[in-house]
């Protein structure tokens, strides 16, 4: 669905250059539901406006759905916008209206389509689980409530990509774990690629892959052992205890050129502290790495 290759995008401001991607690589496959972490100002948000054709990389290679969206012009990436993603944000006052009902407000994009759309904006509100308040005002709705909405507005369009920047940032944990199972449910229910930017550890840890970007590279991926649902049939049949496993098994990026970023922690030993060096040896197929001064 997506393949991101040595993605650069470079901001200029009056006196200063930011390089917020530094060569990203990454690929995304169809119907997969994905989360992506990294620390403030990593290049997540970045990564996302790229996808989502808010803003252009600075070079690099980019197809989502088969479309290289570096030879898009104006025109192309307008109907990208409109056909291919879907966005939803922390911020639910830029996709709502509060004044007008949860359907009015999922029925304005649809009408700005030209499709018939009440029928269509039900539908969408019933897919989100809101059937029963799609005539309340959104104030009378609750943040998740809102959130839910926000996420119809998304579906739209019938993307075939959905992007979440924070979805659940502003939300409790009852309530960011509703949004999750919503996004679960779609996302296997309609196929729908979901990729989520997120600081939620709780919510990355409920996905089947989170990538980590570092420096406006990705540095790791976290692939769970085994699917979420198959981990919570798990747990139901067994006690308590067995859910202290870790969930994820955390590999670190190994990029065409044979770059490897070792996590972060492993290098504050001994030995390596102190040196820009290490000592690679192949032993019994696996790579060992010795500080400088170690003979093995
Ligand atoms: N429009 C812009 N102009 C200049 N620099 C920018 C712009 N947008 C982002 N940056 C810089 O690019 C880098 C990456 O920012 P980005 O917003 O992608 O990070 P992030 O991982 O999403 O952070 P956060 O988790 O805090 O939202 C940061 O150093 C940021 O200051």
């Amino acid at each position: 669905m997506i393949r991101c290759e040595e993605l650069v995008k470079i901001y200029k401001t009056a006196d200063l250059e930011v390089v917020a991607l530094q060569g990203l690589d990454m690929q995304v496959n169809d119907g997969e539901l994905m989360a992506i972490i990294g620390n403030s100002g990593s290049g997540k948000s970045t990564l996302l406006n790229m996808l989502g054709g808010l803003d252009k990389p600075s070079a690099g290679k980019l197809f989502v759905d088969g479309k290289d969206l570096l030879s898009f012009g104006e025109k192309e990436l307008v109907n990208y916008k409109r056909e291919t993603v879907g966005f939803v944000w922390q911020n639910n006052a830029r996709n709502l209206i509060p004044y007008l009902t949860a359907l009015e407000n999922v029925e304005l994009p649809v009408l700005l389509k030209g499709r018939r759309c009440r029928a269509r904006a039900i539908e969408l509100l019933e897919a989100v689980g809101l059937g029963h308040r799609f005539k309340n005002k959104l104030s009378e709705l609750s943040g998740g409530e809102q959130q839910r909405v926000a996420i119809a507005i998304a579906l739209a369009n019938e993307p075939r990509l959905l992007l979440a920047d924070e979805p659940t940032g502003s939300l409790d944990t009852k309530t960011s774990d509703q949004v999750l199972d919503l996004f679960r449910t779609l996302n296997q229910t309609m196929g729908i690629t979901i990729v989520i930017v997120t600081h939620d550890p709780l919510l990355a840890r409920k996905v089947d892959r989170v990538v980590q970007i570092r420096d406006g590279k990705t540095s790791a991926e976290m692939i769970r052992r085994e699917s979420y649902a198959d981990e919570l049939a798990r747990l139901d049949a067994e006690d308590a205890m067995s859910g202290q496993q870790e969930s994820h098994i955390e590999y670190a990026v190994l990029d065409k050129a044979g770059r490897l970023q070792i996590p972060a922690g492993y290098l504050d030993a001994d030995g390596f502290k102190d040196s820009n060096k290490v000592r690679v040896e192949m032993e019994e197929g696996r790579i060992i790495l010795y500080p400088q001064e170690m003979m093995p």
